[in-house]
């Protein structure tokens, strides 16, 4: 066993051979193979920007699968979480890292990503994500405002990356947006993985930003946005005064009322993530001005 401070990083393919899996794609099992991708994919969250001031650097990595990740992670974060759901590859785990665990400086979750408790004292995701699951993580992770690092389905990632008024806008755009600066640092083809997936992948950076608007509560705000988007040929006057069915907008008609004749009058794909926050501080206030 290597000291994951120390050494050369251990190899994906002696990896994958040692645990004996070998990846399936109906469980979302795409083990990276590629070395440089690996190697890149924490350099990327000491960009100067990404630079976290706390004093435990602790990364979540979800989806640790063989471990070829977890591994570079333990060597530049003084702790790492690793969550795996496959319990096979999470005996693996603890089995093939059961120094960095004994040592306090790996925990190992064995369970769904989707259910876990995130503790609070991560201070930044670097994920090869199950992509079946990616927007669920997603919305879970952002509000958080730690740096990420994600691997993501390509068409995804510029979902997320996307500005207003391209095809690609939409509420992963505006929500993404909202909490932070978004980037797409690398596409990576299908052979830097075993299997090769059917689709392409690209690594997304996210940056935290203080928003221009506080929004209320972010499941509120997801489903505004949601709401919206899914009438996104109305203009925001007819898509807000369609969103009853949002348990917590009770009077969109006073939305409407009360907001700005200029952001009524467009399409929700033209609207900043800005625009949208301040249509959401409404809405969650019957149509008030809000004071926060
Ligand atoms: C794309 S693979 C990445 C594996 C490894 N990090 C790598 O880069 O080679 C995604 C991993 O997530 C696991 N997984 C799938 N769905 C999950 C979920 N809901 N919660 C936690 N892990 C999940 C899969 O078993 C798989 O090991």
């Amino acid at each position: 066993m290597t000291d994951p401070s120390t050494g050369s990083a251990r190899d994906p393919d002696a990896l994958i051979a040692r645990a004996g899996i070998a990846g399936d794609p109906n469980h979302d099992q795409h083990f990276l193979v590629d070395d440089r991708v690996l190697d890149r994919l924490p350099a990327y969250l000491t960009a100067p920007e990404s630079v976290t001031a706390a004093a435990t650097h602790h990364i979540l990595e979800i989806g640790a699968g063989t471990g070829v990740l977890t591994d570079r992670l333990l060597r530049c974060a003084d702790h790492v979480t690793a969550v795996e759901r496959d319990p096979k590859l999470a005996e693996f785990l603890r089995e093939e890292f059961e120094d960095a665990i004994a040592a306090d400086r790996l925990t190992l979750i064995e369970g769904d990503a989707l259910e876990i408790d995130i503790p609070d004292s991560v201070t930044a995701s670097v994920s090869n994500l199950p992509y079946s699951v990616s927007s669920e993580i997603v919305f879970r992770l952002l509000p958080r405002s730690v740096p990420l690092v994600l691997m993501l389905q390509r068409e995804f990632a510029e979902r997320m990356a996307a500005e207003p008024s391209t095809s690609e806008y939409g509420r992963l755009s505006v929500t993404a947006g909202h909490y932070a600066r978004v980037e797409i640092v690398e596409p990576v083809p299908t052979t830097a993985f075993s299997p090769q997936p059917a689709v392409e992948s690209a690594v997304v950076r996210t940056t935290p930003r203080v928003p221009e608007y506080e929004i209320p509560n972010d499941e509120f705000f997801l489903q505004f946005v949601t709401a919206v988007f899914t009438q996104r040929r109305k203009t925001m006057r007819n898509a807000i005064r369609n969103t009853a069915h949002i348990s917590s907008l009770d009077n969109p008609a006073a939305v409407v009322t009360a907001a700005d004749e200029d952001l009524l009058r467009k399409r929700a794909g033209k609207l900043s993530p800005e625009k949208f926050a301040a249509l959401a501080r409404l809405a969650w206030n019957h149509g008030e001005p809000t004071e926060w």
